[in-house]
């Protein structure tokens, strides 16, 4: 007897080969973060492989789409060798009706900020439990903070409304150490009602490098769904 497929596993490796369907010969790809990102950048690989698509570099958005793409046989570059990004692919933990993101939730948003920003087309890989009416109302806000200054961020942050708790890591003691070195306060508002706001009150703090909201960025959201048992992919 087999076991019965995960959906939202079959709705993130969809998701992830339709967006890399999107990426042709020649092009400087932007390479984000995270489970639904990592099937995207092995079908890339794929294709690469087989020769479909060739000449494409990529940039990775950290450690981890950096180690996925050399498995991949995807060649790396970095911003200061390349004068343009031609489309990026990356995830988002929540996304509203006006393609406005929550990223962050493997502490990478700072480096996937810089690069999604960058591309020419920032495609959005989901599956269907990311979409919300209004950010926040489920995820919180990751906010990147340099270590020495925490309590003061922290302190700031609940002065403006806010929920802050400390990410701490799973499998090592204490708190989990972004790619750059600092920590990551996760933020949660009631409900976020003006995002382009917040995200620039939030990065004013001193202290903070960057945080997780990603307004009038993204292109194309791809959105993997499941009906009637089969995996499907929608756009917004
Ligand atoms: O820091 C991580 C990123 O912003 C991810 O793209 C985001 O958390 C979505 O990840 P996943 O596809 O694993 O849900």
């Amino acid at each position: 007897m087999t076991a019965a497929a995960d959906p939202i596993k079959l709705m993130k490796q969809e998701v992830g080969k339709a967006a890399a369907a999107l990426v042709e010969s020649g092009s400087i790809v932007g390479l984000g973060t995270g489970s639904t990102t990592a099937y995207a950048i092995q079908f890339l690989g794929d294709r690469l492989k087989s020769g479909e698509i060739k000449d494409i570099v990529g940039v990775p958005t950290s450690f981890q789409a950096e180690v996925l793409s050399k498995q991949y046989g995807i060649p790396l570059t970095t911003l200061d060798a390349i004068d343009r990004i031609d489309i990026a692919i990356d995830g988002a933990d929540e996304v509203d009706p006006q393609k406005n993101l929550i990223k962050g939730g493997g502490a990478a948003h700072t480096r996937e900020k810089v690069v999604d920003y960058l591309a020419k087309r920032f495609i959005v890989v989901i599956d269907a439990g990311k979409l919300v009416d209004r950010l926040g109302s489920v995820f919180p806000v990751p906010v990147e903070v340099i270590p020495m200054a925490i309590a003061p961020v922290t302190r700031a942050i609940e002065k403006l409304g806010g929920k802050p708790e400390l990410r701490m890591g799973v499998k090592k003691a204490g708190p989990v150490i972004t790619d750059q070195g600092n920590m990551v306060i996760d933020v949660k508002f009631d409900a976020i009602g003006d995002p382009v706001n917040l995200e620039k009150t939030l990065n004013n703090i001193p202290g903070v490098l960057e945080n997780g909201i990603f307004v009038n960025c993204a292109d194309l959201v791809l959105i993997g769904e499941v009906k009637d048992g089969q995996p499907i992919v929608r756009q917004l």
